[in-house]
């Protein structure tokens, strides 16, 4: 059983003259511990992609199947919790609470998920640690570097024990010595814990770091390389 599949995703925007069709069929399998790069041209809906796998967004047709459960009629609560409780988000923007401390975003999603008191802290203390941010658990998010932003981003990606990592973009804001900083730690904890990574790039240095490139052109899959 693959951990998730897409069937033949159709995923159109706006209406009447103004419709476009960002994605036209898109049907993968990604498998447990895999690493793959979701590749191509400015427009050609990668991100529309990812947020249609990461449940973050609804296709217009076709099937999204998750550890084998369709996901088309599951209600919206029940969707959150899935969502919270088996993937981790990095986004290029970060998306932290600026006026928070480091361990309050790291606590989020362990908040959200109703984790008691206790047992967040200590979870998020060792996501923190995983991505050596130790010394800076109490810094406001907003006082950090870019770095150290993403690798907050990545602590509170990782804190619910995620199956799959949704990266978009993750080394888009920071230099190239910053970014080949943030591959490593995320691609140590893919190789350590085997979670899954789907990263949309335009970086082709990051691409073949993965296993398995998935190429999209046009709202299509174009080519699909690597392992499997
Ligand atoms: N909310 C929206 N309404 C209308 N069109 C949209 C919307 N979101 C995306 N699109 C269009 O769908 C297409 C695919 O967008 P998407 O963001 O998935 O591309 P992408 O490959 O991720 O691009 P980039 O690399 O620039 O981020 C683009 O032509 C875009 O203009």
């Amino acid at each position: 059983m693959s951990l998730l599949t897409t069937q033949d995703i159709v995923r159109t925007y706006g209406k009447g003259s103004s419709q476009f069709q960002a994605l036209r069929g898109v049907s993968l399998q990604i498998e447990q511990g895999e690493s793959v790069a979701i590749v191509g041209k400015s427009g050609s809906g990668k991100s529309t992609l990812m947020h249609i796998m990461a449940l973050l967004d609804q296709p217009t047709s076709g099937t999204i199947t998750l550890n084998g459960q369709p996901t088309q009629n599951i209600k919206a609560k029940a969707l959150n919790k899935i969502r919270n409780q088996t993937f981790g988000f990095v986004f290029q923007q970060f998306f932290l609470n600026a006026k928070d401390s480091v361990l309050e975003n790291v606590m989020l999603p362990l908040k959200i998920g109703g984790v008691t008191g206790r047992e967040r802290k200590a979870k998020a203390l060792e996501a923190i640690a995983a991505v050596g941010l130790s010394d800076k658990k109490n810094n406001r998010a907003s006082d950090l570097s870019g770095g150290q932003k993403q690798r907050v981003c990545i602590a509170r990606a990782l804190v619910n024990n995620p199956q799959i990592i949704f990266a978009d973009e993750p080394t888009g804001n920071l230099d190239s010595n910053t970014g080949t900083m943030i591959e490593d730690i995320l691609f140590n904890l893919h190789q350590k814990h085997n979670i899954t990574l789907i990263i949309v790039t335009h970086d082709d240095d990051l691409a073949a770091k993965c296993q398995r490139q998935i190429q999209i052109k046009d709202g299509q899959i174009v080519a699909a390389e690597g392992a499997n």
